[in-house]
């Protein structure tokens, strides 16, 4: 696992949004070979998003022939209301880049079946082959997309119940109040995350210092799920010195060796 560490979030947001724009003119994607993208939402992907906007305009990257695949949406949520994940990629990315409407796909949390919805969510990444790039965040107990503490490590897509902290998190996003927060939301799996080819996560701020320390330094537990991308062959943590707070001094040193070999 690669951990790299930048002063602030500008400059985390920018070295994400680099890399994501580097994998794809790399693959120089075509109609019959698309890049595969798995994208998040929250506060943490903001940055890298106004980045990969920017990029679009300026012509540096291109999203004609790159596929979405977001990582979850609430359950019972209109897809209209302004907390959706759909309003939110909109608002985000999707209305400001060149990304074909069919080449996007997010969980419809209002399927009259939600278990068929997660089945044909995998079926067409599946379809798509596979993602060649997840990007996610972490909350604030170290969970992936929304599996929370407990989540099955090989789980795929499917219907999860938010636990009280996660609530809470999010109740900033709907009038302070957790029990406006849906109660269910659907969501990649932690096995899901792990098929991609690549995975990176945004880690920033103080509030994620616990969770990056058992991201990194701990052992590989359902009870933070992101400890597991310890397991994955292409997995990196970007974050900011704020969220380095509870590494152990020669854990942060080393990754920072690490990073200036490279240079
Ligand atoms: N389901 C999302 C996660 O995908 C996200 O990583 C997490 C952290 O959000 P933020 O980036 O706002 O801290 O919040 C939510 O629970």
């Amino acid at each position: 696992m690669r951990v790299i560490i930048e002063p602030d979030y500008a400059r985390l947001s920018k070295w994400a949004a680099d890399y994501v724009i580097n994998k794809i003119n790399a693959a120089n994607p075509t109609a019959e070979k698309p890049f595969v993208l798995g994208l998040p939402t929250g506060s943490s992907p903001i940055g890298m998003y106004k980045e990969l906007v920017k990029a679009n305009k300026e012509g540096r990257v291109s999203f004609k022939h790159v596929l979405t695949f977001n990582m979850d949406e609430y359950v019972g949520l209109p897809e209209e209301h302004p907390e959706s994940y759909h309003s939110f990629m909109a608002t985000n990315l999707f209305n400001h880049i060149d990304c074909p409407k069919e080449n996007i796909h997010i969980l419809n949390g209002n399927a009259p079946d939600l278990e068929a919805e997660c089945e044909h969510y995998e079926k067409m990444i599946e379809e798509a082959g596979g993602i060649d790039l997840f990007i996610g965040g972490i909350g604030p107990d170290g969970h992936i997309a929304f599996n929370e503490p407990g989540s099955s490590l090989t789980s795929r897509t499917r219907q999860k119940t938010l636990t009280t902290d996660t609530r809470i998190a999010n109740s900033r996003f709907f009038g302070g109040d957790p029990n406006n927060v849906p109660a269910h939301a659907l969501t990649v799996g932690v096995g899901t995350v792990m098929s991609a080819k690549e995975v990176l996560i945004l880690c920033n701020g103080h509030n994620k210092a616990r969770a990056l320390q058992a991201a990194v330094e701990g052992p590989v537990t359902q009870m933070w799920t992101i400890s597991v991308l310890q397991m994955h062959r292409h997995g990196i943590i970007v974050c900011d010195e704020p969220a380095c707070e509870e590494l152990k001094h020669g854990t942060y040193n080393y990754f920072k060796d690490i990073e200036k070999d490279q240079l």
